[in-house]
């Protein structure tokens, strides 16, 4: 078994993680951490874990706690496990950082966007972006992850096969993007209030979302050359998800039979990416609930558009930490990951 600790298990990507190691065969949830639920039981935070998981809620004491572990998971908000995870702990555990300290390569970036001084740029060299897809050799022998959010992995699983191919103009991208209230956190947020939200869409940090260099690095990587993006986040009023279109000028004159193989090709070790029959659009839906991302592209007249959905919790955050411990344990990368999508009628 592999023994896990959670801290910040009390937030909504935290709910999640539990949600799915709880169903992981593999897995035993040592510890779970929070700082205002310190000594409450977990399902009396989480009403659903009712007769399931009743863990209490533990201070802390990181140094401590990793003695009963093989991985932690990090699940506290940005700009705080940079501080918090040193050499000492890697030597014991496995770390997967679910925010984002330990995602970008270029440390100045992360500072700049996120306008936090980095206290362990040593650390960071080592961290590998736990994009599965990717990423998956460098994954399975790392120590310390990087898991990547939910708008960047939509939007950059969305675009590598095309940049890897150089088939469309890296200064040409549009990242059209949607997210569900969740994606937002637990915390009291005014723009998260039912009366903001419902009845509303809104697009936000409109030319400075701290997601743009995250995407734009990676992509850049990818195609061995330099990605712009232009990243347009939109909040919608639904629970769970995201959707973005990306628009795209191809370099090359190919038809939809092309790109479709180029995709398949690109991911045929990837069973979580689902490319849908011609003409079928990718809606959240469908991978409600499950690590899914379902693909498709539509082209005319050298211009494509790509649609891509996933869950924001889950292939976006919790479902992709699970999938990185696998790698990183060498289990099969879907085990505890078969979930079949909820269909909330
Ligand atoms: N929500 C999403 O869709 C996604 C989120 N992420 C990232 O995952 C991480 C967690 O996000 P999410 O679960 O949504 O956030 P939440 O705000 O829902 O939860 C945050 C967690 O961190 C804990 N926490 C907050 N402040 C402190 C503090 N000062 N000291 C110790 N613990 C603290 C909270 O614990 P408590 O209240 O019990 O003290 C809670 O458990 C973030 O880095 C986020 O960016 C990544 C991808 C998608
Ligand atoms: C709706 C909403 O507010 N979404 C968050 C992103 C959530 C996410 O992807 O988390 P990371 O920042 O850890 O990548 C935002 O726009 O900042």
């Amino acid at each position: 078994m592999i023994k896990v600790g959670i801290v910040g298990a009390t937030g909504y990507v935290g709910q999640e993680l539990i949600r799915i190691l709880t169903n992981h065969n593999k897995v035993k949830i040592e510890f779970i951490t929070s700082s205002s639920y310190e000594g409450e039981e977990y399902n009396n935070i989480y009403l659903n874990y009712n007769n399931i998981f009743n863990h209490i809620c533990e201070e802390e004491n990181i140094n401590e706690l990793i003695k009963k572990v093989d991985l932690l998971f990090m699940a506290l908000p940005h700009g705080m496990a940079h501080e918090k995870i040193h050499e000492k702990i890697l030597n014991k555990v496995k770390v997967i950082d679910l925010g984002a300290d330990f995602r970008f390569d270029n440390i100045g970036t992360y500072e700049e966007y996120y306008k936090v001084h980095h206290e362990n740029k040593k650390l960071n060299e080592e961290a590998v972006y736990g994009l599965c897809e990717v990423y998956k050799d460098k994954i399975k022998k790392s120590s310390l992850v990087g898991n990547p959010g939910c708008y960047t992995t939509c939007s950059i699983l969305s675009l590598a096969p095309l940049v890897k191919n150089k088939l469309i103009d890296f200064n040409h991208i549009i990242i059209d993007a949607k997210s569900g209230i969740s994606g937002m956190g637990r915390g009291l947020n005014l723009e998260a209030h039912y009366t903001q939200s419902n009845e509303s869409i809104e697009a936000y940090k409109i030319f400075n979302h701290r997601h743009t260099p995250e995407i734009e690095e990676k992509l850049s990587e990818i195609g061995e050359n330099k990605v712009n993006v232009t990243f347009t986040p939109h909040l919608i009023p639904m629970n769970r998800g995201i959707l973005t279109t990306s628009y795209c000028k191809l370099t090359k004159d190919v038809d939809y039979d092309h790109i479709k193989k180029l995709y398949l090709d690109y991911y045929k070790d990837s069973p979580f990416i689902r490319i849908l029959n011609e003409n079928i659009s990718p809606s959240t839906k469908w991978v409600k609930g499950s690590n899914y991302v379902d693909m498709n592209f539509f082209v005319k007249d050298g211009r494509l558009i790509v649609i891509s959905a996933l869950d924001n919790l889950v292939k976006g955050a919790a479902g992709q930490a699970v999938q990185n411990m696998n790698l990183i344990f060498n289990l099969d990368e879907t085990t505890g990951l078969k979930m079949v999508p909820i269909f909330t009628a």
